[in-house]
Parts: structure tokens; sequence; C-alpha cells
């Protein structure tokens, strides 16, 4: 059986990190088991949406087989996934936005699922995801109509998509803490083991 659309939801990827831990490679074209990381999550997502955003701010050409449409952060200089999200929500044209790193290449349908429908309840909210007690700004939903709010807080100096989906009041779709689909890759020592571990830098 094919999983069915999530509907009117865009979904963006991204891999326009400094991966700065990772010798400053572009983190989401590495490989990890054979494939790079970013392919992980468009093997994924595909299915499931009809606007599937990359934001990268390098390597273009190769990132361009792994969406619909590519997004460069306004700024120069890599100044954090808030770039990138304030990008993605600008050219989003669904009424809500699925959020995703590209290292996290062990994240499954039936979690994106369950985020959706935990969405579904307060459509006009952001939902994120929280692992035990840590929230996981960068594994969320986020209703598009938002952006301009979101830009005013940037605007502001607010750098931080956690602080920015808290004042908007997000909900939790809370897992358990050791959940293995959010191990994420941020060390070249990680990207040797078969299985990633658990922790997480965000
Ligand atoms: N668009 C955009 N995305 C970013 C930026 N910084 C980080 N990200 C993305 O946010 C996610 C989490 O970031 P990190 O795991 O810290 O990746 P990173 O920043 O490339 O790696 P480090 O430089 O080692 O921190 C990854 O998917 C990154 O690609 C940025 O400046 N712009
Ligand atoms: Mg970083």
């Amino acid at each position: 059986m094919t999983d069915p659309l999530l509907p009117s939801c865009s979904i963006l990827l991204l891999a326009g990190g400094r991966g700065q831990r990772m010798g400053g490679q572009d983190k989401g074209l590495i490989e990890w088991q054979g494939r790079p990381l970013i392919e992980w999550l468009h093997d994924v997502v595909r299915p499931l949406t009809d606007e599937l955003l990359l934001s990268c701010n390098r390597n273009q050409p190769r990132y361009a087989v792994y969406a619909d449409r590519l997004i460069t952060d306004e700024e120069e200089g890599f100044p954090g996934p808030l770039a990138g999200i304030r990008a993605g929500l600008v050219a989003a044209r669904n009424p809500w936005m699925l959020l995703l790193p590209c290292d996290t290449p062990l994240i499954d349908r039936a979690l994106l699922h369950s985020i959706y429908s935990a969405a579904l309840s307060t459509p006009d909210k952001p939902l994120m995801l929280r692992r035990g007690a840590q929230w996981e700004p960068l594994i969320s939903i986020i209703p598009t109509d938002l952006h301009e709010q979101i830009d005013e807080y940037w605007r502001d100096g607010e750098r931080s998509p956690q602080r920015v989906l808290l004042k908007l009041g997000a909900n939790e779709l809370r897992i358990e803490p050791d959940d293995p689909r959010l191990a994420n890759i941020n060390t070249p020592e990680l990207l040797k083991t078969g299985m990633p571990t658990t922790g997480t830098s965000r």
C-alpha cells in the first residue's frame, strides 16, 4: 500500500548549514550507508507531498534532483536554520509546511503521519516534536501564514527556531527520548558507525 499524501502540506528539507563539525563539508551530500544523507530524507518524503522544497546555500546542481524547488537564504554567511525556515515559508504554496533537517536519515513515514495528525487538531498553531523534555524545532509543522510574524521576530534579532515556535504557541507531539528514528549525524565519527546515536545538538 502506498502512503497517502499529507493534504495541504508542503515539505521543506533543511540542508543550508555550514557543516562545521564535518570540517565544513555540505552535510546533506555526505554519504551514510552508501547514500547521501539528503537522499534518505528525500526517499521518505517524496510520496507525501505535492510540493517538496529544499533549502541549501551551495551545491545547487547536486541538490536539484532531490526537490521540486530549491531555496536559498536571503542572507549570506549561514545565519542559521531560521533563515531557511523563513525562506521556505515565503516559497510554500500550501497552508502548512512540514520541516525536516537533512541529517536524520532514519525518520520514517509513520512518524511524519503522526506529526501531521497531531497538527490537524490545532491547525492555526505550529506543532513541534518533543523528545522527552527536549524540543525538536527542526521537526515541526508550521502554518505558512505565520511567516510575517516570524519575520518580525527575525527583524527583532531572534535567531532560535525553538523560541520562535514557542512564542507562536506551538503544541507538542511527545515521543520517547531514545526513539532511534531521531538519530542524527553531526560528526565524522558518527558517520563511520552503522547506526548514528540519538544525541542531537539542536
Ligand atoms: N538554510 C539554512 N539551514 C541551516 C543553517 N544552519 C543550519 N542549517 C540546517 O539546520 C539543520 C541543523 O543544523 P546542524 O545540524 O547544526 O548542521 P550544520 O549547521 O550544517 O552543522 P554545524 O556547522 O556543524 O553546526 C541542518 O539540516 C542544517 O542544514 C543556515 O544557516 N541556513
Ligand atoms: Mg549548526
